[in-house]
């Protein structure tokens, strides 16, 4: 049954179609179109009651009681909707297809159809639903028709019979469109007793919800649409922009769609880094680009088919690194407030609260196995002991693993993760380019450790109650890494000016130094530097507390590359002057990275009620730099 049985449609030579009783008005199939219209046809087959031709047929239908697709699901069932993206959709779809039905209804009043009242609502549901869960593409009429006879636009078949083989996702299964016949061929074995599956494409467990009304609990093709604001004059906002004016045969208002895959997704690109498999490309470059500092933004690269910033560039595994931070917020986020929008639900009563709980779980599950993707690359990079090699990689990546909660979990899960991590490359291959405060001594080379401790050290002892009041984001670390940051340069340039050559710090810091004093401009001595007021106020507050602990203890300032400064005032601590203080400021806000701490204790049930509410998630500020 199909569009052309609606319109009699009579091909070259061979027998026409036929309406079997059931006209619709031409101007009605002109203006409504294949789909529409067929669907207007099933009504008008279905009020023919036993004297239709495809009564038999009709007659196996599910009715309305036995329908469990969304637009079917009552008040209690929709509860079970809540907090997820398919509430909305539903809204959605109800709004389209009542539209769509009034449209059709008023046309076929105006063109003067008789019994038009008998085409209710509630039928036209029905014949949507069963032709959005049963219908076939046109292509399986390809034995009788030429291609070219097929409208352009999306028309189903309905094939009775045919049609009754459940969804099995990735079953290997072949339509043939024949002359006499379609065949189903079943590609692989099959046991006896065993259910035989077709395949209904690789769809998620959203598709299967609105539009079949069931669920696949692991369905491998489970994905989530991610939303993603770019808002009028970001960075996003104006690369895409950018985009458009080169190449304009991009089209204007096309909403791009973004999403996390599950890590076993059938399209993924198996030999792309895990990131751009587990999360869409798009998504990744996107959210990229809005986690980007000045610098990286400075390399943004637009072509046809993405705008990105390319991550093999010295000093761009900051901005792959920002990204997973970002993207782990979004993850952990979308967990834990469905976790705790489902706190209140009782047991599932039937069906469709069944499948709704399957779907809620496989949305949660989806998140938290892209948490821990994200989270394991965050961790690798952050492991300063490690040089890279593969089985260092493995032995981290376990005991990693072991760490992730029994209660998120299982081992079959945990195993997935494992393989597909190490079947696939990452876009954050450095290691040991994050520091915390603590871990920063271990990139000195050791005969200036001990001195470099002890300068920070001291000072911060003395600094600690006057800056931890400071009313900004983590003043501890933004001071000690201020601190660190005017003692490397100040080492680096006391280098520099050598005659003896010692190098006072690493080759991986000397070309950080030079790296940095290329990006961000150096004081000069001579002028003062001032800083929007904001932070004039802040590094106003570092000043004062440097000159009083100057005061009182003036050794505390004493390098021991002191001696071979050349330049410098008799000033005993020159180098944390107010000018280098400004300097180290401004590097810090674009090479810092804030990354979620403990990410995977806030998917454990009892964290999830407190955390979803308005308050932050806390980060741990971490300084970058990067491998040579
Ligand atoms: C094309 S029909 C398949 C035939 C179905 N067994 C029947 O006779 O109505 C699609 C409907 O079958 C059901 N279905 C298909 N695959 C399923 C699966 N894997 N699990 C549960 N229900 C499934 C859903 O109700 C869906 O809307």
């Amino acid at each position: 049954m199909s569009y052309f049985n609606a319109i009699e449609y009579c091909p070259d030579g061979k027998s026409p179609f036929s309406s079997h009783g059931v006209t619709l008005p031409r101007p009605f199939i002109d203006v409504v179109g294949p789909e529409e219209t067929t669907i207007f046809f099933l009504m008008g087959q279905n009020l023919k009651g036993p004297e239709g031709f495809w009564y038999p047929y009709i007659r196996t239908l599910p009715r309305e009681d036995d329908i469990t697709a969304l637009l079917y699901y009552e008040e209690e069932d929709l509860a079970w909707l809540n907090g997820t993206s398919l509430y909305q959709a539903r809204e959605q779809r109800i709004q389209e297809w009542r539209s769509s039905y009034d449209n059709g209804m008023k046309i076929l009043r105006d063109s003067g159809m008789e019994k038009i009242d008998d085409h209710s609502w509630e039928l036209y549901l029905w014949a949507s639903t069963i032709i959005a869960s049963r219908g076939f593409s046109s292509e399986v009429l390809t034995g009788i028709l030429d291609k070219s006879e097929l409208p352009a636009e999306r028309m189903s078949v309905l094939l009775p019979l045919v049609d009754i083989a459940n969804h099995q996702p990735l079953a290997k299964v072949e339509w043939q469109a024949g002359r006499e016949n379609i065949g189903f061929v079943v590609m692989e074995d099959i046991a006896a007793g065993q259910e035989i599956g077709n395949n209904y494409g690789p769809r998620d467990n959203g598709q299967l919800m609105l539009n079949y009304g069931f669920c696949i609990p692991e369905n491998p093709c489970e994905y989530r649409s991610v939303r993603l604001k770019s808002p009028p004059g970001s960075p996003l906002d104006y690369a895409k922009t950018r985009q458009l004016q080169q190449f304009p045969r991009l089209k204007q208002g096309t909403e791009d769609r973004y999403y996390v895959f599950n890590i076993s997704y059938p399209l993924s690109d198996s030999a792309a880094p895990i990131e751009l498999a587990i999360f869409s490309p798009n998504l990744f470059h996107a959210v990229s680009i809005l986690a980007a500092n000045d610098r990286e933004l400075e390399t943004l690269e637009i072509t046809e088919n993405s705008i990105q910033i390319p991550s093999h560039i010295y000093g761009n595994s900051r901005n792959s690194i920002a990204t997973l931070s970002q993207i782990l917020m979004e993850l952990i986020t979308h967990a834990v407030k469905l976790k705790a929008s489902g706190m209140s639900l009782k047991e599932p009563k039937n069906f469709k609260q069944h499948s709704a709980k399957t779907y809620r779980e496989s949305q949660i599950m989806l998140s938290q196995i892209a948490t821990v993707v994200a989270d394991w690359a965050l961790t690798w990079a952050r492991n300063r002991d490690a040089v890279g090699a593969q089985k260092e990689k493995e032995s981290c990546l376990d005991d990693y693993l072991s760490r992730v909660p029994s209660a998120i979990f299982s081992e079959k899960g945990i195993g997935r993760v494992r393989s597909k991590v190490l079947q696939h490359r990452s876009l954050v291959e450095n290691v040991g380019e994050l520091f915390q405060y603590e871990d920063l001594f271990t990139i000195i080379p050791c005969e200036m450790q001990e001195s470099c401790r002890n300068n920070l050290h001291n000072i911060l002892v003395y600094a600690e109650d006057p800056i931890g009041s400071l009313e900004i984001d983590d003043p501890a670390a933004m001071f000690s890494f201020s601190l660190f940051l005017c003692w490397v340069v100040a080492a680096y340039k006391s280098t520099t000016a050598s005659t003896s050559r010692d190098n006072l710090i690493s080759p991986r810091l000397t070309k950080w130094c030079c790296f940095l004093f290329g990006k961000y401009p150096v004081p000069s001595d001579d002028v003062s530097w001032e800083l929007p007021e904001e932070e004039e106020a802040i590094l106003g507050r570092f000043d004062d507390v440097l000159d009083n602990i100057y005061a009182q203890e003036p050794e505390l300032f004493r390098t021991n590359f002191h001696a071979i400064r050349s330049t410098h005032s008799d000033d005993g601590k020159w180098w944390v002057s107010p000018n280098w203080l400004r300097w180290a400021w401004l590097v810090l806000g674009q090479e810092t990275v804030n990354i979620l701490s403990d990410p995977l204790l806030h998917l454990l049930e009892d964290k999830c009620l407190a955390l979803a509410g308005p308050r932050e998630l806390s980060t741990t500020c971490y300084l970058y730099i990067p491998q040579i």
